[in-house]
């Protein structure tokens, strides 16, 4: 079976951005005379689980906080339907690998921080009432009494995904959220996070970075695959397997190795003519 490989796609004309994200011929670098983003440029519409895979050094961290407007491209364009992203903004939530929770507040208060923003009038007990509802979604109900300390770091992880969630932003960014999780953890919270993700309605853009194919590929709708040499876009492909997923049978299909190969080859490919380049 042969995968459906896009090439990356031409860069949006300024202005025309259609409705979702838009990545358009953007470059990047953390210093003059290096290049850690090299013209990259991805259409996501609205409501897609976009994976952002790649080997270590990639760029897929640098890629998301540009997308969080953490950072400001060197060249080119993001907007999120239509608008430029110059900043941080309430329409973009950011989970990160180490969960970043307040310490000296309990679990339902960290979420209920999050529902203020969402919220700015809403009472104390209201926000967390719904603080409560967010921690129900991630299987948190028991814990939400506790101070993060007392929590696992796959609780922790649920917390961060419960407070993401309640800043009712419509893009979702996750940055190796379950990298620290041991794979027990790890394939619970992704199924979590897809059962989330598909009972909300219209469901968010999510931006999810990993290092994994097969958590690529189990997630995503598309995966874009950025190759080390460095930061540069080497396909959008897009995932047909039918949601909701079942995990077993999908990562024992034919289809899902046959996924799984391609991508490898291509990442495989990358870093031979990145080691030819180098003989040079
Ligand atoms: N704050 C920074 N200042 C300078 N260089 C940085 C900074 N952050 C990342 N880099 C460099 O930019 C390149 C891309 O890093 P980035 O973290 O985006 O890659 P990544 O694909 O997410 O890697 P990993 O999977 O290891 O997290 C690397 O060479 C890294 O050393």
């Amino acid at each position: 079976m042969s995968v459906s490989v896009a090439p990356a796609r031409a860069p949006a004309v300024a202005g025309t951005a259609p409705a979702g994200l838009s990545i358009a011929d953007v470059s990047f670098a953390y210093a003059a005379g290096e290049t850690t983003l090299r013209r990259v440029s991805l259409e996501v519409p609205e409501g897609t689980f976009l994976t952002l895979l790649g080997p270590s050094g990639s760029g897929k961290s640098t890629l998301l906080r540009l997308i969080a407007g953490l950072e400001a491209p060197s060249d080119g364009r993001l907007a999120w339907n239509g608008v430029t992203i110059d900043g941080p903004g309430i329409d973009r939530a950011v989970v990160f690998q180490n969960y970043a929770l307040f310490p000296w507040y309990t679990v339902v208060d960290n979420v209920a921080l999050a529902v203020a923003k969402a919220h700015p009038q809403a009472r104390r007990a209201e926000r967390r009432e719904r603080a409560r509802e967010y921690l129900a979604k991630v299987g948190l109900s028991d814990a939400a009494g506790k101070y993060p300390f007392q929590l696992s770091g796959g609780m922790q992880q649920r917390a961060a995904i419960a407070r993401a969630l309640a800043l009712e932003a419509p893009v979702l960014l996750m940055d190796e959220p379950f990298g620290a999780l041991d794979p027990i953890n790890r394939g619970k919270l992704q199924d979590l996070l897809l059962d989330v993700w598909q009972s909300t309605s219209p469901r968010r853009t999510i931006v999810f970075v990993t290092h994994d194919v097969d958590e690529a590929l189990y997630l995503g709708d598309q995966v874009a695959v950025l190759g080390a040499s460095p930061g540069r876009l080497l396909a959008q492909v897009a995932v047909p397997f039918p949601r909701p997923r079942q995990r077993a049978q999908l990562f024992a299909s034919a289809e899902f190795h046959a996924r799984r190969e391609e991508i490898a080859e291509l990442l495989d490919a990358d870093v031979l003519q990145g080691l030819s380049g180098q003989a040079a």
